[in-house]
């Protein structure tokens, strides 16, 4: 069926992506908070109505979509309604996933999650008017972080596609229980949890000549990384994997 997609090589997929999304939470800690940016009183741009981020985000979203992104089945826009078309040729990505993965987008969990609980944790208080700075390092934050939970999908294909008689009952049934203690590695959970705080202590260390002063200084804290992926990126990419599989056989 399809192609020979497996387990290893989107588990892969998934190590690699710790590389960017660790490197876009330390490159967003550069800055404070800076509440400006998401405070839609202050923008007052002529014509649209909302945050300086909403509107970096929606700006930055239609140019990406023209350019052909959202037609890469790994993508998915924060804001799908009113996206342009893409205007570049279709490329013909590999088809892995079973096209009710199309109507799967957790996007809006992932947001509010970023913006009320990660964000605050790792950045200081303040103001420093890099506002338009801040609001593209955000993105690419949510971007990294958005195509590794949606990832989700091509692990449960796989998974599924490797014990098929072990989820075929579970999906008819639409027993989510069974679904996840069949998709759930603990070893493998624990691994990611571990493996991110080493990335977050040796990409976030200070790189200098001479003396090593700054030891146990980190740009993020490797905790706030582990916990970022214990407490949301693994959830959410088991309710990824979830309602994929609930749909696998419609
Ligand atoms: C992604 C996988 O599925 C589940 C989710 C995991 C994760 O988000 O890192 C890890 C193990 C599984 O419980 C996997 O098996 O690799």
């Amino acid at each position: 069926e399809h192609n020979n997609v497996t387990l290893e090589m989107v588990r892969d997929s998934l190590i690699r992506q710790e590389d960017t999304i660790v490197y876009s939470l330390i490159e967003r800690a550069r800055f404070p908070l800076n509440p400006p940016t998401y405070d839609p009183s202050y923008a007052s741009i002529p014509g649209f109505s909302g945050s300086l981020l909403e509107f970096f985000v929606k700006q930055t979203e239609a140019v990406q979509a023209k350019a052909g992104r959202y037609d890469n089945p790994e993508e998915h826009p924060f804001f799908p309604d009113n996206l342009p078309p893409s205007l570049v040729p279709h490329y013909k990505y590999p088809e892995v996933l079973h096209p009710a993965a199309m109507s799967i987008n957790i996007n809006k969990l992932i947001w509010d999650m970023y913006f009320n609980k990660l964000l605050p944790s790792f950045v200081s208080p303040g103001d420093d008017g890099n506002y338009a700075l801040t609001a593209a390092r955000d993105l690419e934050c949510l971007q990294a972080i958005s195509r590794r939970i949606h990832h989700g999908k091509f692990v449960a294909e796989v998974k599924f596609r490797d014990e098929r008689k072990d989820y075929e009952p579970a999906i008819r049934a639409q027993d989510r229980f069974t679904l996840t203690n069949l998709l759930t590695f603990t070893n493998v959970e624990e691994a990611v949890k571990k493996r991110v705080a080493k990335k977050a202590m040796t990409f976030g260390q200070e790189v200098k000549l001479g003396d090593d002063g700054d030891k146990g200084k980190y740009k993020v804290d490797p905790a706030i990384v582990s916990g970022l992926y214990a407490d949301w990126v693994i959830p959410l990419t088991k309710e990824v994997e979830i309602d994929y599989l609930l749909r696998r056989l419609d």
